[in-house]
């Protein structure tokens, strides 16, 4: 049988798969692209932890759906995305690489020229649904940078392993990883 591991986390509870990523390590895969319940019992919460900000920024993918629950609490009325590859539509976009936990291969991460002109000299808060190696974070932190944006707030449902001793960031509840489980 597969194993889980129970995550309670803003009144909800979730088996979380138990996935073998590398040879010495399993995650319980947390994936909150299309729940619904989870997002919207999360995002009040840490909407209540921010700091003012002037705009959200999140990276594509797992992000997306917290970042935009997160702006309509906030009635904010535009969020940014750092996207995984770059679209003939983004004009000039600034270029960063990702290597997040879960990374098979090299990812960039992105951020519209546009959406970059936007982001400077304002005050910037990252959302993103966990923080693990807090890679991912440190790379949108710094296209924020480069766009001219300081970064006042970083924030996650979730922080993963040794995250949860981070004093930098905010989140709602701990997940552990887990070294050398054997399916
Ligand atoms: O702190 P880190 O080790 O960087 O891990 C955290 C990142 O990992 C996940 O994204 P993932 O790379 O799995 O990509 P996805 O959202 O596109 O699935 C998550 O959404 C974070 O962005
Ligand atoms: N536990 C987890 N599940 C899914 N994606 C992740 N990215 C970082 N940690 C993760």
């Amino acid at each position: 049988m597969e194993k889980t591991y129970t995550l309670e986390v803003a009144g909800v509870t979730r088996q979380l798969p138990i996935i073998q990523i590398a040879e010495d390590l399993s995650i319980a895969s947390f994936v909150i692209l299309g729940d619904t319940e989870l997002v919207t019992a999360a995002a009040p919460l840490l909407a209540d932890k921010l700091p003012e900000v002037d705009v959200l920024i999140t990276a594509e993918a797992k992000g997306i759906p917290l970042i935009h629950e997160v702006s309509r609490l906030l009635q904010m009325k535009k969020y940014y995305v750092a996207r995984k590859s770059t679209k003939p539509y983004m004009d000039s976009p600034l270029i960063n690489e990702v290597v997040s936990i879960t990374t098979q291969k090299t990812q960039i991460l992105c951020l519209d020229g546009a959406d970059a002109k936007e982001i400077a000299g304002k005050r910037v808060a990252i959302i993103d649904d966990v923080i693990s190696t807090g890679k991912s974070l440190l790379a949108i932190e710094e296209l924020v940078n480069k766009a001219g944006g300081h970064v006042v707030a970083r924030a996650a449902i979730l922080a993963e392993g040794s995250a949860v001793e981070r004093e930098d960031i905010l989140f709602l509840q701990e997940l552990p990883l887990f070294p050398y489980e054997k399916k």
